[in-house]
């Protein structure tokens, strides 16, 4: 049997309540992740901008710098923490999102860190697909107004486990990032994320879902509770999909955590009973992205 996953797994996702204050929010998330340490989570995964309400007049306020890495505590007290916390937990770490700031170019940029259990950082992704949408008389969002998309695809390998696929939010909405993913091996795609209350009963479970069959890979998408006092709000329900698709797991809107076990057997059972791995036909779609006209 082909191994992905090198030994059992029981993910946590911290679907964290945030608010204005950062010292608060860093706080709170350092309790729940120690929460979910001690029972027995050995990967622990936080929100799309942990540490902030979510919006484009947040970013720049609450933005820290992440470079020259490492920073310092001034520089982006949530690195320090997220290091901190992910060595007390004795757990990887998957620092949801931050707002960076990018000194060399003033850019900003939505970026998630990700630490192994001796506080290392071991892994980045910055925002590839920024989230502008307009749906009339529903919601309109402009992330670009103020972010901009990173240029990276994110794969991560947790020396202990095996390789996950990085991605935040809107991300998910393009398949391609997580099919290289798990072509590269990862048992699991894992997306802190921020739907809404439009767009989350709509697609947000559709799409946890869909990743996963696509790729037979474990999905993982963590959101912020809901906060009806914020102007943006969050849909919740943190979910695990299972690599037949199957939801493992799935929270309502409160501040709560999610558990999942997670096995090779799992991903390698479906990979060898239903094929596509290696049933695809690249001759026929060698690149999908030169079909534009
Ligand atoms: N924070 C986000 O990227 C939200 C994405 C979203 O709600 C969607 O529908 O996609």
């Amino acid at each position: 049997m082909t191994t992905f996953l090198k030994q059992p797994l029981k993910l946590a996702l911290v679907q964290l309540a945030s608010g204005a204050d950062k010292a608060v929010n860093l706080s709170n998330a350092r309790s729940k992740v120690l929460e979910a340490a001690k029972a027995g989570a050995r990967l622990i995964v936080l929100p799309e901008c942990f540490n902030s309400p979510y919006g484009t007049n947040f970013f720049p306020k609450y933005a820290e710098t992440l470079h020259p890495s490492p920073p310092t505590k001034e520089q982006s007290p949530s690195f320090h923490a997220l290091s901190a916390i992910a060595v007390e937990a004795n757990a990887y770490l998957v620092g949801g999102s931050i707002p960076e700031l990018e000194p060399s170019t003033k850019k900003y940029y939505n970026t998630s860190l990700v630490f192994s259990p001796s506080g290392a950082l071991i892994g980045t992704h910055r925002k590839t697909h920024l989230f502008d949408i307009d749906i009339p008389g529903k919601i309109q969002f402009k992330e670009s107004d103020v972010l901009s998309p990173g240029n990276q695809l994110t794969v991560i390998d947790l020396p202990d486990y095996g390789k996950i696929g990085l991605a935040i939010c809107y991300d998910i909405r393009f398949p391609e990032a997580a099919m290289i993913a798990a072509r590269k091996g990862a048992f699991l795609l894992v997306y802190p994320g921020a739907f809404n209350t439009t767009t989350g009963p709509l697609h947000w479970s559709l799409l946890g879902r869909a990743r996963a069959v696509d790729n037979q890979s474990y999905v993982a998408l963590c959101s912020p509770a809901r906060d009806l006092d914020a102007s943006y709000n969050a849909y919740g329900h943190s979910l695990v999909a299972d690599p037949s698709a199957n939801i493992l797991s799935e929270a309502e809107e409160k501040e709560t955590i999610v558990y999942a076990d997670l096995t090779n057997d799992a991903v390698a059972n479906i990979r060898s009973s239903i094929p596509i791995y290696t049933q695809r036909r690249f001759d026929l779609y060698p690149d999908v992205s030169a079909g534009q006209e």
